[in-house]
C-alpha cells in the first residue's frame, strides 16, 4: 500500500532520512521507533506529501503523495502528536471532516463517547481551548470516522489518561487486520498487543525492521 524507495530527504546540510526503503502493506500493524532525531517525523511528513523527497520517491497505492495530496490524503487517517492550533469551533471542525472527507458525524460522536468524551456539551468551544486530551480524542474520533484504509498515529495517547488510552487501543481492535496502521511511539509495551511489525530508525536510516 505504501512503497518508499531509496528515500532521502535533507534540510541544507542535515540528512534527515537517508536512503530509506520500505514497503508497507495492508494487514501490518507497524510501531515506528527510534531515538529524538532518528527521521520518524520527516518519514510521516514525507509520506503525507509535506516534503519532496531530495531523493528516491513514495508511493501510496501506487501515486505520489506530494505530487496527489488530496487523493493520498482521503487514504489516510492522522492523528499528529500535538494537536495543530485549529481556530475553528468543535461543530465547525466535525462538519468540515464532513464535507471534505465525508466523514459520518454521529460516529464522530459515537466514537468521542466511547473514550468519555461528551461531544455535545463542547460543540460551540473554539478547539484550541479544549483540553489536550480532549484534543486528541476528537482528532483521533475524527480520524477514525474518517474509515481510511491506512491510519497513522504519531504518540497518539500522549495526552491521554489510562481509561481514555485503553479506550483508543480496544476502538483500534474492530479495525485489525483490515488496515495498515503505523504507530509512532517511543512506549513498545502500549501497542505490544496490536503491532506485528517493529522498524527502528536511528540517524535517518531504517536499523531493523522485524515481524513480532
Ligand atoms: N524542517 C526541518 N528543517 C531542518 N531540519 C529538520 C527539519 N525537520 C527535521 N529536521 C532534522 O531532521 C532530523 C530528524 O528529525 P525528526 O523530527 O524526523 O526526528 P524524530 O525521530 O521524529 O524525533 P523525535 O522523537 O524527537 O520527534 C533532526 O536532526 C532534525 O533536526
Amino acid at each position: 500500500m505504501i512503497k518508499i524507495n531509496n528515500l532521502t530527504k535533507k534540510f541544507a546540510n542535515q540528512i534527515s532520512l537517508d536512503n530509506v526503503s520500505l514497503e508497507l502493506n495492508k494487514g501490518e500493524n507497524i510501531i515506528i521507533m527510534g531515538q529524538n532525531g532518528a527521521g520518524k517525523t520527516t518519514l510521516i511528513r514525507s509520506i503525507l506529501g509535506q516534503y519532496l523527497p531530495t531523493k528516491g520517491e513514495i508511493l501510496i497505492a501506487n501515486k505520489d503523495p506530494f505530487k496527489d495530496r488530496v487523493n493520498t490524503l482521503n487514504l489516510i487517517g492522522f492523528v499528529p502528536q500535538l494537536p495543530p492550533p485549529i481556530r475553528l469551533t468543535v461543530e465547525e471542525l466535525i462538519l468540515y471532516a464532513k464535507v471534505s472527507s465525508n466523514v459520518n458525524i454521529d460516529d464522530i460522536f459515537r466514537l468521542c463517547k466511547k473514550m468519555d468524551l461528551d461531544l455535545q456539551s463542547h460543540l460551540k468551544k473554539v478547539f484550541f481551548k479544549l483540553s489536550g486530551g480532549m484534543k486528541q480524542k476528537l482528532l483521533i474520533s475524527i480520524a477514525i470516522a474518517k474509515n481510511p484504509d491506512i491510519f497513522i498515529f504519531d504518540e497518539p495517547t500522549a495526552n491521554l489518561d489510562p481509561k481514555g488510552r485503553e479506550m483508543f487501543y480496544s476502538l483500534l481492535e474492530e479495525y485489525n487486520e483490515k488496515k495498515l496502521m503505523i504507530f509512532v511511539s517511543h512506549r513498545i509495551d502500549e501497542v505490544s498487543h496490536i503491532v506485528n511489525r517493529k522498524i527502528q530508525m536511528d540517524l535517518g536510516k531504517v536499523i531493523s525492521d522485524e515481524k513480532i
